[in-house]
């Protein structure tokens, strides 16, 4: 068996491993719906055989409408039930359909994250998701298609038996016919397929238009910049793309059904030429003409839904396969060996850490080597693109040293399980993202709030409490109106509270901020900064600022110059040296001094 039909076989059985998981009852209503599917046309070649028989020859009028009803009642039940199982089974379709998604999506979040701005994984997670989003594709259709071609074959199997009979060369030709037909789709399907990563591209930058153009986040910039004509533009021009190769997978099956209407030309032409000769010389009656007439369309409309089925589930069963693929990457614990990080303090060690972005050549940080006790504080500091944020990256397991290693209590951070490790850290981000949920969700991050107590200090620590007992539903008010158009927008300082509030609440046992104060008002900022010690405790800190004075209230400081630990040690050491350090800290202290703000 050569490998794609192999790819087609496993991935068929992914496919029913994962029904017979999530909706076992469908093979159920497949088992069912065959036979319904398979047997219901005979009725209407049977039938009309009958009632010529009944009408040329017994001439009963009871009989003929005996026949007749019976044949509508059957021909009514089975219509009814074959409707009915059609649309339970697309429910149950649907069903299975978001499971895959939702697998998609888990797999997404567990995946390294420095895929997430790898643009050939994320054409990869489009065709992933191009396979399971589209109802009458990929895994829909594989799904739709297991349903049908059980029926499917025992009707051919069935017609196959009545033309065998009448002439077994005329079903060779037809089997002849029906082999051409589906070469012809298949090489349709074929050429569909090729396309896939240029039109995957294509729509991913369309996409993205969309939905910058829809995201209210980004409509200040659009419309300050005029950026809207220079989106519709590009996005103009990579749905021009996708529509040109659509359009020339559309000409191929244009193609394939040319070829189609001759080849079903020739065909009916040698089987009509074979059945009127046999009628005029008297070999086949004409009930039996009428008979094979309806045994022979019937046969060829089967014969095209089956080819059609077995090509489209051949090719949608491949595109199985990009999904499959796309499970198989990468997680983002390379040697994780599932260890859990027990232990109420923890210290930190970089121990020669190198580090470049994938795609880039670039080291951001050389030979980096620091030690954090447990419980100490660290104020990491230095200019714009030293690398700050790039070491919480590390730290966090968002990326992976290139060189060197990070030790947690003396172990390689690789080493812990990853779920449990990232538990460790209360992180605020420079760039808190915030959700289209309720306040309270966005806070707690939980479906309910586990820790009442916890979550009402972590207001009052942060001072959302102020915004929240302002607005009418409290912390039940939804952010963004996406979802509610009663929905509030946050301000900077406002998410940068939320943040804080987010962080205190999840009570990680090390705590990082980066630039937290950097939205606030100065009451604010002056709050967190007395509240330092009390917010903290004894947890093992790491506080990054550009506001000098901040560093006050840390235990030592680490000076970042391009990606190298230039100065280390308390405060007054650093300034004591008289390099970097001191020279920032003593421009800002002017610049207060000038401004009348006395920072010392
Ligand atoms: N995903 C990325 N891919 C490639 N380069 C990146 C990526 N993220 C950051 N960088 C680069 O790494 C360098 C260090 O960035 P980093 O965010 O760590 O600096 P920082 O010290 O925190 O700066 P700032 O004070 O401005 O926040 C920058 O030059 C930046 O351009």
């Amino acid at each position: 068996m050569n490998t794609k039909a192999k790819d087609v076989i496993n991935n068929l059985l992914f496919v029913m491993e994962y029904i017979a998981k999530w909706k076992k009852s469908i093979f159920f209503d497949i088992g069912i719906y065959s036979i319904f599917l398979g047997l219901s046309p005979f009725i209407w070649i049977y039938v009309p055989k009958l009632l010529i028989d009944e009408l040329t020859d017994g001439k009963n009028i009871k009989k003929i409408a005996v026949i007749l009803v019976l044949a509508l009642v059957i021909a009514g039940i089975t219509g009814y039930f074959k409707e009915y199982l059609q649309g339970r089974f697309r429910m149950k379709m649907n069903a299975v359909r978001y499971g895959f998604i939702r697998m998609l999506a888990e797999k997404t979040m567990k995946m390294n994250y420095a895929y997430t701005e790898d643009p050939d994984i994320l054409k990869e997670v489009r065709i992933a998701l191009n396979t399971v989003n589209n109802p009458a594709e990929g895994f829909g259709l594989v799904i739709i298609k297991l349903f049908s071609i059980p029926g499917n074959v025992i009707g051919f199997l069935i017609f196959s038996v009545i033309l065998i009979q009448l002439n077994p060369y005329i079903w060779g030709v037809l089997l002849v016919s029906m082999f051409l037909s589906y070469l012809f789709i298949d090489k349709a399907n074929r050429y569909r397929r090729s396309c896939k990563d240029e039109l995957a591209q294509e729509e991913r930058m369309s996409y993205y238009g969309s939905s910058k153009l829809s995201d209210f986040q980004y409509g200040k910039d659009m419309r300050l910049y005029g950026l809207k004509s220079m989106i519709l533009k590009k996005k103009k021009e990579a749905e021009g793309k996708a529509l040109q190769i659509t359009n020339a997978i559309k000409n191929k099956y244009l193609y394939a059904g040319i070829k189609e209407g001759v080849l079903m030309a020739v065909r009916e032409g040698i089987v009509y030429t074979y059945l009127i000769i046999n009628v005029l010389n008297d070999n086949i009656s004409i009930s039996n003409f009428v008979l094979y007439t309806f045994a022979l369309n019937g046969f060829v409309t089967w014969m095209q839904t089956t080819i059609k089925d077995f090509a489209d589930i051949w090719v949608n069963a491949l595109y199985v396969s990009d999904f499959r693929e796309f499970l198989k990457k990468d997680e983002e614990s390379s040697i994780d060996k599932g260890y859990n990080p027990e232990a109420s303090q923890f210290d930190i060690v970089f121990e020669n850490v190198s580090f470049h972005y994938p795609n880039s050549k670039r080291d951001i940080l050389k030979d980096f080597s620091i030690h954090m006790k447990a419980g100490e504080k660290l104020a990491l500091v230095g200019i714009n693109g030293a690398g700050k944020t790039t070491l919480v990256k590390l730290l966090t397991r968002l990326y992976e040293p290139t060189g060197g290693r990070i030790l947690v209590n003396g172990m390689d951070i690789r080493e812990y399980d990853l779920e449990q490790y990232r538990k460790l850290f209360s992180v605020v981000f420079q760039d808190t993202k915030v959700f289209a949920f309720t306040i309270r969700e966005n806070i707690t991050m939980e479906f309910e709030t586990q820790e009442e107590e916890k979550y009402k200090e972590a207001l009052l620590q942060s001072g959302i409490n102020e915004k929240i007992n302002r607005l009418e539903k409290k912390d039940g008010t939804n952010l963004f109106k996406i979802m509610d158009e009663e929905g509030v927008e946050l301000s900077g300082g406002e998410i940068q509270k939320l943040s804080m509030a987010r962080a205190l609440y999840k009570d990680g046992d090390i705590i990082i901020m980066d630039e937290p104060t950097a939205a606030l008002d100065a009451l604010a900022e002056s709050r967190i900064y007395t509240e330092f010690d009390n917010l903290i405790k004894n947890k093992t800190a790491i506080y990054i600022s550009h506001r000098l004075s901040s560093t006050r209230f840390c235990d030592n400081i680490a000076f970042l110059e391009d990606g190298e630990l230039k100065e280390y040690g308390t405060h007054e050491q650093l300034m004591r040296l008289n390099k970097s350090y001191a020279a920032m800290f003593q421009i800002q202290a002017e610049y207060y001094k000038e401004e009348g703000h006395e920072e010392q």
